[in-house]
């Protein structure tokens, strides 16, 4: 190739990196990727389609310079002081104008911050979420770009080959001002947290407490994802259950620690919401869970001390499993519209601008949280983009109703046998809370205004009081 003649540069060549770039080969891009491991640039080189222009180098400076004007430069590496050193080492290569995009799970605040940082050097900043994993970065991601317009505008018909299609639609849009595009990864995040400790415990219930066998799970898990619960999270969940242990026998599942690792960005999902504020209960209890997943030593000697849960439930096998797909599809339908109600107020209050329809519509394929229940979704972000809540869209009720009495059953069963169900429970709480038109609080306020003088409303005249408690 020429001097100046790639039309796209990454920086990290780790598993989302490399195929992020290798996709965009595959769209007809002349592409260059940064590693300082020669190994990475060599594997991305093996790995590029004949035909394709692809080149890896360890030098960053080479990289740039062979970048066409304005340059639009990729990073995929670790959230946090990573980052900045790679900003910082692109500053005195860059010329103005030139487009860098964080597409790795940065923290919002952080995006913000760069994205004034850059602009003071005359640079576009864009804070990008990508979703899919491996395999989505490779044949087509969910991208969640923000921040820059003009910068995405430089991006966009790139960005549009290389993500996921519903139909003609690619999967990535303008999704809002500053660091919107990271606060919707964010918030995916969250829900994807969410919607993977739900189906831990489905996974539990009807393991330990219906006795199913990972076959038989492996059958149940197909039947599920069908029609509207079709979800990319059921999809891998039907195939682990099949896969056999490569060091041992039977299923690699059973042999799997129960400590779980996070990365941060469910904790940071919850952290915000509390900052907004707003409740988002079922991404809340699926970060505390992954926290009591790790007191592994505390745990073992509690099972020893309170030995009283009996763990098989009463119900008839083939009822059960219907009662938990039903608790599964409410508490899933919970975990959006918690999480997209994040979304709705975070775009008034902290002015980020963040386009509902298209978040929607940009997880419909290509990423974790991708589902059949998302056309729904799109439909009443459509009908009506300042929604605040799914739970006030007609057609969503209706799955709520028809679902809602197995909830309560599979809660009952999981309450009565002592079967782990934080995420179950949380739902159904927030929706309880959610339907009430008046809450107990009414205590809640009389007590502040017993001990702290705080003062409250009254229901049936205008006004602020304060009551002397005898
Ligand atoms: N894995 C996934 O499923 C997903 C990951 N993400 C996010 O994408 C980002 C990348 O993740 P992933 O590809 O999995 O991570 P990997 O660890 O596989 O790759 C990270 C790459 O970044 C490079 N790197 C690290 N520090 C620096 C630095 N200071 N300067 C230049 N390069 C650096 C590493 O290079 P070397 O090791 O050679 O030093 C490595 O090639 C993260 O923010 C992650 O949270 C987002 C969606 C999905
Ligand atoms: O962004 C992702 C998927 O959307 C990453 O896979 C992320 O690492 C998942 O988070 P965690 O490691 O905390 O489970």
């Amino acid at each position: 190739m020429t001097n100046s003649a790639f039309d796209f540069g990454m920086i990290g060549l780790g598993v989302m990196g490399r195929n992020f770039l290798l996709n965009m080969a595959d769209h007809g891009f002349s592409v260059i990727g940064f590693d300082k491991d020669q190994q990475k640039n060599d594997a991305l080189e093996q790995a590029a389609t004949p035909g394709t222009t692809v080149k890896g180098v360890a030098d960053l400076a080479t990289m740039v310079q062979l970048l066409k004007s304005p340059r639009k430069i990729m990073m995929l590496v670790p959230a946090g002081k990573p980052v900045d050193d790679v900003i910082e080492s692109l500053l005195p290569l860059l010329q103005k104008g030139d487009v860098v995009i964080d597409g790795g799970n940065s923290y919002w605040k952080d995006t913000l911050r760069r994205v004034e940082y850059c602009k003071e050097k005359g640079l576009h900043f864009m804070g990008m979420g990508v979703s899919g994993g491996e395999k989505g970065a490779r044949t087509g991601p969910s991208i969640m770009p923000g921040g820059d317009e003009e910068a995405y505008r430089h991006v966009q018909p790139m960005l549009e080959a290389v993500a996921a299609k519903v139909g003609d639609s690619p999967c990535v849009g303008y999704l809002g001002k500053g660091a919107a595009g990271h606060f919707v990864k964010m918030v995916h995040n969250g829900i994807e947290y969410a919607i993977m400790q739900l189906i831990s415990e489905s996974y539990n219930m009807l393991r330990q407490g219906a006795g199913l066998t990972n076959q038989q799970l492996h059958e149940v898990f197909s039947k599920w994802n069908e029609g509207v619960n079709q979800s990319f999270l059921l999809e891998i969940t039907r195939d682990i259950f099949l896969q056999k242990d490569d060091k041992g026998t039977g299923e690699l599942l059973d042999k799997i620690s129960d400590q779980a690792g996070s990365k941060g960005t469910g904790k940071w999902t919850s952290q915000d919401a509390l900052n907004l504020p707003l409740p988002v209960t079922v991404i809340d209890a699926a970060v505390a869970l992954r926290n009591i997943s790790s007191l592994k030593e505390q745990r073992t000697q509690a099972a020893a001390l309170y030995q009283t849960a009996t763990g098989k439930v009463a119900v008839a096998q083939e009822e059960f499993i219907k009662q938990v797909h039903d608790a599964l599809m409410f508490s899933t339908i919970i975990c959006y519209a918690q999480g997209l109600a994040m979304l709705q107020t975070a775009s008034k209050e902290l002015d980020m601008q963040i386009s509902l329809p298209e978040s929607v519509r940009v997880w419909r394929a290509g990423c974790i949280i991708r589902s059949g229940l998302l056309p729904l979704f799109y439909t009443a972000y459509q009908q009506d983009p300042s929604l605040p809540n799914l739970l006030l869209d007609a057609e969503v009720a209706k799955l709520l109703q028809q679902t809602e009495g197995n909830l309560r059953t599979v809660i009952v069963e999981a309450a009565k046998t002592g079967l782990p169900a934080a995420a179950f429970m949380s739902a159904l709480s927030y929706f309880d809370a959610y339907r009430s038109e008046r809450l107990p609080t009414n205590m809640v306020q009389a007590q502040r205004d017993y001990f702290g003088a705080h003062t409250y409303q009254r229901i049936d005249m205008p006004g602020t009081f304060h009551t002397e408690w005898q």
